[in-house]
């Protein structure tokens, strides 16, 4: 078996790592630097309390995180290799992003190029295509479940809210047969809660802010439903790219701009480099 399929069934335990300086706090937890004894592998260990996960009752999310993000292989998608656990301590074993956390990066740029947030835009919508592909949809693309790697691509971390969909054709009614294809592809109606949050997140890289933001949950909640969507005069931003963020943030869902459309996209084809490495 190949060793990212052998690491996966290997049980592995706290022995087989060397462990490191701590890179932060996670929602559970502390996350590590680590590296593996065998293969000198560098990883991050994301250590997550039993008594808070059962406290918080996400244990059935965390089976889902693993689950899912386990069997996902993409450069813009971070990797989890395996788990483990002791009595009070559940452990991830997940690829380090040796740039960190794309949410602080923004916080010190306070807003991004165009150029930066087009290839980090379209990088994601790949990302996003590959998990579509597999019927799976992250719900909950925002800066801070992003890291950036070694060479400065982005890395979709955290599948806490991800789901597999199934196509809920096959339940709601017996014969697909006279379905058209659109119809029993049918993860993409669903998979366009990612489109949205892309698009927010767009708006967000460009003016470093979101585009709903309001003092009251309830008048960004009001913002949200009435698509109460206003472009700032300042920093200046190309029609361009707000003619993009328009088609992406639209309430029928349905009629949002599909991730493979995105990828064709006069703004993104103009501003996005191919490899989605930004290199200023
Ligand atoms: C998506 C999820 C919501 N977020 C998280 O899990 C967070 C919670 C804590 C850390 C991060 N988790 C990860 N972080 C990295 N790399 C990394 C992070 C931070 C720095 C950094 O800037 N410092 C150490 C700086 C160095 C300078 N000093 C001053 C401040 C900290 C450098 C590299 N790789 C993998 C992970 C992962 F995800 F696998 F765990």
């Amino acid at each position: 078996a190949s060793d990212a399929s052998a690491a996966a069934q290997k049980r592995w335990n706290l022995s087989d790592f060397d462990i490191g300086k701590p890179l932060g706090r996670g929602k559970f937890g502390h996350v590590y630097l680590a590296r593996e004894k065998r293969s000198n592998h560098i990883v991050a260990l994301k250590v997550l309390f039993k008594t808070q996960l059962q406290q918080s009752q996400v244990e059935h999310q965390l089976r889902r995180e693993v689950e899912i993000q386990s069997h996902l292989r993409n450069p813009n998608i971070l990797r989890l290799y395996g788990y483990f656990y002791d009595q009070k301590r559940v452990y991830l074993i997940l690829e380090y992003a040796a740039r960190g956390e794309l949410y602080k990066e923004l916080q010190k740029c306070k807003y991004f190029s165009e150029r930066r947030a087009a290839t980090y835009v379209a990088s994601l919508a790949r990302a996003l295509i590959y998990c579509h592909g597999k019927h799976v949809i992250h719900r909950d693309i925002k800066p801070e479940n992003l890291l950036i790697g070694a060479q400065g691509e982005l890395k979709i971390a955290d599948f806490g809210w991800s789901v597999h969909t199934f196509n809920r054709r096959r339940t709601m009614c017996g014969t697909l047969d006279y379905l058209p294809p659109e119809m029993v592809e049918s993860v993409e109606h669903d998979a366009s809660v990612d489109i949205w949050s892309l698009g927010i997140l767009c708006y967000e890289f460009l003016y470093g802010v979101p585009p709903f933001e309001a003092m009251e949950h309830s008048d960004t909640y009001r913002r949200i439903v009435q698509v109460d969507l206003k472009f700032p005069p300042k920093p200046i931003v190309s029609s361009s790219a707000k003619d993009l963020i328009s088609q992406m943030l639209v309430k029928e869902s349905s009629q949002r701009l599909p991730l493979h459309k995105l990828l064709e996209h006069p703004w993104i084809v103009q501003n996005a480099d191919p490899s989605g490495i930004y290199r200023g």
